[in-house]
């Protein structure tokens, strides 16, 4: 038996090796024609002027392999040596990239319609449940999506004095409520990580929005959905493969299980919202709207105009504005506290501002914003520096459409870098060096015309939603934690800069301290 199994062993053996010897040199026959394929259609739609300007791309894998760990960074390297307007192919996509902000405005706010669209990406339909707002295409039904989403966030935020100050509240109390988390965590000299205690503040904002409901800092099950919603931005973001290399789906590879989770991550989060969203149709009263979802439930479900939309896109709608409202304020109150530690002179000169202009005795309110110039500089300036959305989600075309003289078919993919806005140093001195006092006139006035130049809630018909609630949110929290706090960094790390690419750059893991200023805490005053 065991000679048997040796003759077949050594049978298997020769039959490998005189297959590997007939097929490695097909493989290599195969790769070496697809290149100069590749390289001749390169060649040819060059010479034509059928192709963009842009590197070559290679078989199968196009320039996938060229990108990086921060794509942005290669986006704008490319810029400088293929202009602003340029082509790139992932596996077998060809995606424009669009640079600089006059290129970027031409585009976005001149051809604003034809650069509306969102690319059929497979990863696009497990988000909200396929019905969201936020990664379907352009077209009529959208429009009037977006309408909806946009005048809600509106209604609950800024329509009237009564609701303003009932958004503000909210920010307040979830402010205090992180002052007193903080304090908890930094109690003995402790130093901690302040990620998840952000993305719970921030969550609990836009869920007491959205469903009158918030959680506390311990709740486990809200605390572990959160930290796996944490992952969803790497699969979306622009220069993901997931969507561009379907065939990595095949076999097993870090892509595939990433795109596996990334599905499961999407389940568990619209499940969680559409229950939420169920019970509020179960207990809906047309004459008492309590929060967000009822305002959707009465326009999309009860309506009797047909515009299209479903109980299915009432659920996609309240999921897309709780994914956007958490992880971008929190990623963003992450790189200021991050900020502030690095830089322990501008957290004193802030600090003296806000005791100047407010003091110890009462709690900042959104009133203060027009007397603290240099902290908004310095939200500014962080939201420049840090650029931590720094390519929108991407974008499509959704006819033939000409662009710096170049022509740019329907359908094609189209990524906006944001970061290279914020770092052209035609516009910017030293873009590299944190310096918020760049928003200042020579008398300490906020200079709109320069804020007005950051781009990070991109522009024209996709432009975020969101932006106002956020300023208001990342404001308050800021002034709060500044006012109650100095945000000291673990003497024994240090601070980096260093971040994961995602749809957000996300500051890796850091430790800090918030050293009470005062005696004592201020009360709750809500
Ligand atoms: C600092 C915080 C925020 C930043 C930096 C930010 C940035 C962005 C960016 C870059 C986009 C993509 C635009 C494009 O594809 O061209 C976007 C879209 C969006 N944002 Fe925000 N966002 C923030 C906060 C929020 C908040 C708080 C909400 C709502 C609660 C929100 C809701 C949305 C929605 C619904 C979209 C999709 C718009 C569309 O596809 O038409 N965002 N945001």
């Amino acid at each position: 038996m065991a000679l048997l199994d040796k003759e077949l062993e050594v049978k298997e053996n020769s039959i490998i090796r005189e297959w590997s010897g007939q097929v490695q040199p097909a493989l290599v026959t195969c790769f070496i024609f697809l290149f100069f394929l590749e390289t001749c259609l390169w060649v040819r739609n060059f010479r034509l002027k059928k192709r963009l300007p842009g590197p070559f791309a290679w078989p199968v894998v196009g320039n996938a392999m060229q990108l990086g760990q921060m794509p942005h960074l290669t986006f704008a390297k490319l810029a400088k040596k293929y202009g602003n307007v340029y082509q790139i192919k992932l596996g077998c996509n060809n995606i424009v990239v669009l640079n600089g902000e006059a290129t970027i405005r031409k585009a976005l706010l001149q051809h604003s319609t034809e650069f509306a669209g969102r690319p059929n990406f497979t990863s696009f339909q497990s988000v909200s449940g396929g019905n969201g707002m936020t990664f379907n295409s352009y077209s009529k039904e959208w429009r009037i999506h977006r309408k909806i989403a946009q005048s809600t966030i509106r209604a609950f935020s800024s329509a009237n004095n009564e609701n303003k100050k009932a958004f503000e509240m909210h920010i307040v109390a979830e402010a205090m409520d992180l002052v007193q988390t903080f304090l908890k965590l930094s109690s003995n000299g402790q130093y901690f990580n302040p990620s998840h205690e952000l993305t719970v503040a921030a969550a609990n904002v836009i869920c007491a929005l959205c469903f009158g409901k918030r959680y506390g800092h311990d709740e486990q099950e809200f605390r572990t959905l959160l930290t796996r919603i944490d992952k969803f931005g790497e699969t979306v973001g622009a220069g993901s493969l997931v969507d561009v290399m379907p065939w990595l789906q095949s076999f097993p590879n870090p892509v595939r299980s990433g795109f596996q989770s990334f599905k499961e991550i999407n389940k568990e989060f619209f499940t969680f919202v559409k229950n939420k969203v169920i019970q509020h149709r179960e207990t809906y009263n047309p004459n008492v709207t309590r929060d967000m979802s009822d305002a959707i439930i009465g326009v999309i479900d009860k309506a009797d105009s047909h515009t299209g939309l479903t109980e299915a896109h009432t659920e996609g709608t309240v999921a897309d504005l709780i994914g956007a409202g958490l992880d971008t304020v929190s990623t963003a109150m992450h790189w200021v506290l991050l900020l502030l530690a690095k830089h322990p002179d501008i957290q004193s000169k802030l600090q003296e501002d806000i005791d100047r202009v407010i003091g110890r005795e009462r709690l900042p309110s959104i009133e203060d914003k027009n007397n603290l110039d240099y902290l908004n500089a310095f939200i500014y300036e962080t939201m420049r520096y840090t650029s931590f959305v720094p390519v929108t989600i991407p974008h499509s075309t959704t006819c033939d459409v000409i662009i710096e003289g170049l022509f740019i078919p329907k359908d094609t993919v189209v990524f906006i870098n944001q970061w290279s806005v914020n770092y052209d140093p035609e516009k910017w001195k030293d873009p590299h060096v944190f310096n918020p006092s760049r928003f200042l006139d020579e008398n300490g006035i906020l200079d709109k015309s320069l804020t007005s130049n950051v781009m990070i809630f991109s522009i024209g018909k996709r432009r975020c939603i969101g932006d106002q609630i956020a300023k208001v949110e990342i404001f308050l929290f800021t002034v709060i934690l500044l006012q109650q706090f100095t945000i000291e960094k673990d003497p024994s790390q240090d601070l980096s800069l260093h971040c994961s690419y995602g749809l957000s750059l996300k500051p890796l893991n850091y430790k800090i301290h918030a050293k009470l200023r005062g005696a004592h805490l201020l009360v709750k005053t809500y």
